[in-house]
């Protein structure tokens, strides 16, 4: 039924197909009711299996049938003579050529015989045969085009033969054809090309539509090297341009080191000889996990205040000196200055944190038993901010998940006291002083007491500066430290201290060691409070949170007696603590935890700090 449509597409559009006449068809075939009535025969015929008719009287005759011209061929020929030619036996019927692989095959004028598509272009236009020379001619060419097909391309879009250009090739031969023979010879290709669409018979090994050209076969690559080998046709084909995107990925070589993504099954694995002992010998350098460098805190939950500056009431020095100096209210108060509102401009000197006037020499170093630590490469004085502690602001509740989410297979933890209800997180996003590790305020070994601590500094739009200072002068190539004053935060396990410090708490996780056993009453401290002003009330011990600065304001300062610290050790004075207890290292266990009371030594550092507090 496919071939029947085809055939009345044909006839209604363009050509008429040239067949054997047959009595009934051969009547009226100039009026449109006969060429009906043929084609309602040939239909028939069709079905019956036998060969379709359109009988015309002359050739190229026309016809009228639904307002269109429609040109026929040429006159009736008998069917026995077209099907008894094999392609396989057909023979070019000009004398000169006798090509038995043309790329097509023509009817001669008289309609019986066979010509190849160039002789029987050539023939038509001119009348005559095409000479010998140029049937040589262009088999030559042939020839060479195709011993020379390993270095040529496929042509998508070959250009026609102009009319003037008789030589050629057999493929796109059309010589000079006039209007009338180009239009003859479009209905000619149609008859050929629908003849030669029906299967070859299997001897036909020599027909050069079964012959495959040397390109057919050829895949062409790309997007790169091993795409073929790499491409993942489990992925469906999506229009979506990050779809794509993905796809891309996928089907692009990856780099090596994207090994692990390529190995599907698990493999024994051997290092290199040399990467094997330094292993051996944990020379190799380890990095710490990677976390992202912010310029300044990220509010994960909130939006960042925006309050009005709280202005110092500092004159501006006459003489171009310091302004904003010790005795500037908001130095006092642990402001910082506003750039634009302060009265001493640009010699204002309380804005640190604003104009970044850090140390900028420090370096990541490893330590035997605490991970990665800080440690500085130039000297640094006494109550020189040193780094801004930041990360993102987050509550006490996410943090909580985080801990038992996103940081539960970590072994540090990086929460740092913001404010009230509030943690500063540089687990993921920070700067390197989440590297600074923990040491115990210690008054007898001067080398093992931490050398930092912690201040926060109200900004002047009302957010909070954390930043670590310096306790004391540290000498250059010094690891810095501070002491946590941690707490245990979401049930997770204490720490062990590994602090050099002689008397330890042995335990990160409780201000004595035992916190259990003896909890200290919740302290209310109180801070001056005006508009802006720092957190009012902070509890001291049982903030759940894993760290916690040692001075927060200048009233937790003096609570925690970190000022005096400094001043006795700058000092190198160990007046108020017996040297002699630093002879007794106490480190203690999770399982074995003293009680302060029992031991004499701890029981003497509450004692000062108890003091220190007075
Ligand atoms: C803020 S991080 C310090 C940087 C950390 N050492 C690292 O490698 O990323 C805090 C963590 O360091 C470790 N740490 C710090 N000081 C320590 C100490 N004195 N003893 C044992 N571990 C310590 C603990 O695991 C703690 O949770």
């Amino acid at each position: 039924m496919g071939k029947i449509k085809v055939l009345l597409t044909q006839y209604n559009t363009r050509s008429a197909r040239r067949t054997i006449p047959t009595p009934e068809s051969s009547s009226q075939p100039d009026t449109p009711e006969g060429v009906s009535q043929i084609m309602n025969t040939t239909v028939q015929q069709a079905v019956a299996g036998n060969s379709i008719a359109i009988p015309t009287p002359e050739p190229s005759a026309q016809l009228n049938l639904t307002g269109k011209n429609i040109h026929i061929v040429s006159n009736v020929v008998p069917t026995s003579t077209i099907i008894s030619t094999a392609i396989s036996d057909r023979i070019c019927g000009n004398p000169n050529c006798q090509t038995r692989e043309p790329s097509a095959w023509r009817r001669d004028l008289a309609g019986t015989g066979w010509l190849c598509n160039a002789c029987g272009l050539f023939i038509r236009a001119r009348g005559f045969h095409r000479p010998k020379e140029v049937c040589l001619a262009s088999a030559a060419k042939l020839l060479a085009m195709y011993s020379n097909s390993q270095s040529m391309k496929p042509q998508k879009n070959v250009k026609r033969r102009r009319p003037q250009d008789d030589g050629g090739d057999h493929d796109n031969d059309n010589g000079a054809l006039t209007s009338a023979a180009q239009e003859q010879s479009r209905v000619d290709e149609d008859i050929v090309t629908s003849e030669a669409s029906t299967p070859a018979p299997m001897n036909d090994v020599n027909s050069s539509k079964t012959e495959k050209r040397p390109w057919d076969k050829k895949s062409y690559l790309n997007c790169g090297l091993y795409s073929v080998d790499l491409k993942h046709k489990d992925i469906p084909k999506r229009r979506n341009k990050v779809k794509q995107k993905e796809r891309s990925i996928v089907n692009l070589p990856l780099p090596i080191q994207f090994g692990t993504f390529l190995m599907t099954e698990e493999r024994n694995f051997r290092l290199p000889w040399d990467i094997m002992i330094a292993h051996k010998q944990k020379m190799l350098k380890r990095r710490p996990t990677p976390y992202k460098k912010i310029p300044c805190n990220i509010f994960v939950e909130r939006r960042r205040k925006h309050e009005k500056p709280v202005v110092c009431q500092c004159a501006q020095p006459s003489d171009g000196g310091i302004g904003c100096a010790e005795e500037c209210y908001n130095r006092v108060m642990f402001y910082e200055c506003s750039s634009k509102d302060c009265p001493c401009g640009d010699n204002c000197s309380n804005q640190r944190f604003q104009k970044k006037e850090r140390v900028k020499e420090l370096e990541v170093i490893e330590t035997p038993n605490k991970g990665f630590g800080l440690r500085t490469k130039v000297p640094v004085r006494k109550g020189q901010l040193i780094i801004e502690y930041r990360g993102e602001v987050i509550s006490h509740e996410t943090a909580k998940q985080r801990m038992e989410t996103l940081y539960k297979n970590r072994r540090h933890s990086y929460f740092l006291d913001y404010e009230k209800g509030e943690v500063l997180d540089g687990g993921s996003r920070g700067t390197e002083a989440r590297f600074i590790n923990h040491s115990f305020v210690l008054f007898v070994n001067l080398s093992c007491a931490p050398n930092c601590h912690i201040e926060k500094w109200r900004a002047p739009q009302g957010e909070l500066f954390v930043g670590v200072f310096a306790s004391r002068n540290i000498a250059e190539g010094a690891e810095l430290t501070y002491d946590y004053n941690f707490s245990k935060f979401g049930g997770a396990e204490e720490q062990l201290c590994y602090c050099e410090s002689t008397i330890c708490r042995g335990l990160m996780g409780s201000k004595r060691g035992q916190k259990e056993a003896i909890k200290p009453p919740k302290k209310k401290v109180k801070v001056s409070g005006s508009k802006g002003a720092p957190a009012t009330t902070e509890t001291m011990v049982d903030t759940p949170l894993s760290q916690r600065g040692l001075s927060e304001t200048s009233d937790q300062r003096s609570s925690i007696g970190e000022e005096m610290f400094t001043g006795l050790l700058s000092d190198g004075s160990l007046s108020s603590v017996d040297s002699s207890l630093a002879a007794t290292p106490i480190k203690t266990s999770p399982s074995i935890t003293p009680s302060t009371t029992s031991n004499p030594l701890l029981f003497a550092v509450d004692m000062l700090n108890g003091l220190i507090e007075l």
